[in-house]
């Protein structure tokens, strides 16, 4: 099916652990689709993200849902499974063969964060991406590739991108609402919801306050929070 003008339909692929997403990610998205013109932007969360070995990954059908609940109301947003219905590590090169796979008609435009793409010559087979898909870089205002890393690229393979500074990682939500510091506003409404009813990213998870906003004594849990409930994820609830 062609895009729109009769065009190649144009896909941006945004790839990610999502533990939890937050509007850093959002915004990326929303910002390369429009630089590029893309019909969709597919969210893909992250099977098992063998380079996050360091910390315990959220169950993947909580960053999934946590993923539709972000994207809903925006119709050229979707979500797809294919990193987790897939076994064992994830790999880029697999994400961008099963959806051109699904969708041969059109072209794909990986999204990436800056901090990702410098990282990139670690990933499986690496070389064979750029064959995949244009890869779009999102750097914050000021901040630069590293040039090494930006060398090996294809530069037609490539673009980088300034998107609107938003210093918000997942990190520092799950820190956050360990240390019960409110997170809303870096995430959006339905995912704090979602976060609070199935208990994530609790006191207890693992989960450290680092730097200077790390309170000495958590301040008292909100009292506009959800109950905590069953939790279908976790087979010890
Ligand atoms: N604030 C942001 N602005 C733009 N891109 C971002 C931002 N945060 C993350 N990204 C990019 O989104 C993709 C998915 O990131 P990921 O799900 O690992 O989130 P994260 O915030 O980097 O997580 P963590 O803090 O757990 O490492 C990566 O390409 C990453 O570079
Ligand atoms: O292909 C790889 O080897 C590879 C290694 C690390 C990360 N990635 C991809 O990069 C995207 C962002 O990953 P992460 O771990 O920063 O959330 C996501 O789509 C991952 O599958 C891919």
């Amino acid at each position: 099916m062609p895009g729109s003008e009769g065009r190649r339909l144009r896909l941006g692929v945004m790839g990610g652990t999502f533990d939890p997403i937050h509007h850093g990610h959002l915004v990326a998205a929303s910002e390369v689709q429009g630089w590029f013109d893309l019909d969709e932007v597919v969210f893909v969360p992250t099977g098992q993200p063998w380079q996050k070995t360091e910390r315990r990954v959220s169950p993947a059908e909580h960053r999934y849902l946590m993923t539709v609940v972000a994207t809903a109301a925006n119709p050229r947003f979707t979500v797809s499974r294919v990193d987790i219905d897939r076994d064992g590590p994830t790999f880029t090169k697999d994400t961008l063969r099963d959806l051109h796979a699904q969708r041969p008609e059109a072209d794909l435009y990986f999204i990436t964060g800056a901090d990702a793409l410098t990282d990139i010559f670690s990933w499986r087979d690496a070389d064979e991406l750029f064959e995949l898909a244009h890869f779009v870089g999102c750097t914050r205002p000021g901040s630069d590739m590293d040039p090494d890393t930006l060398s090996r690229i294809p530069h037609d393979r490539v673009t980088m991108v300034e998107v609107p500074a938003l210093a918000i990682s997942s990190t520092e939500c799950r820190q956050r609402q360990s240390a019960g510091q409110p997170i809303w506003y870096l995430v959006p409404d339905g995912v704090v919801q979602y976060i609070t009813k199935h208990g994530l990213y609790g006191p207890g998870t693992g989960e450290r306050v680092s730097g200077p906003t790390g309170p000495t004594s958590p301040p008292p849990a909100p009292t506009d929070a959800l109950p905590r409930t069953a939790d279908p994820f976790d087979p010890t609830s």
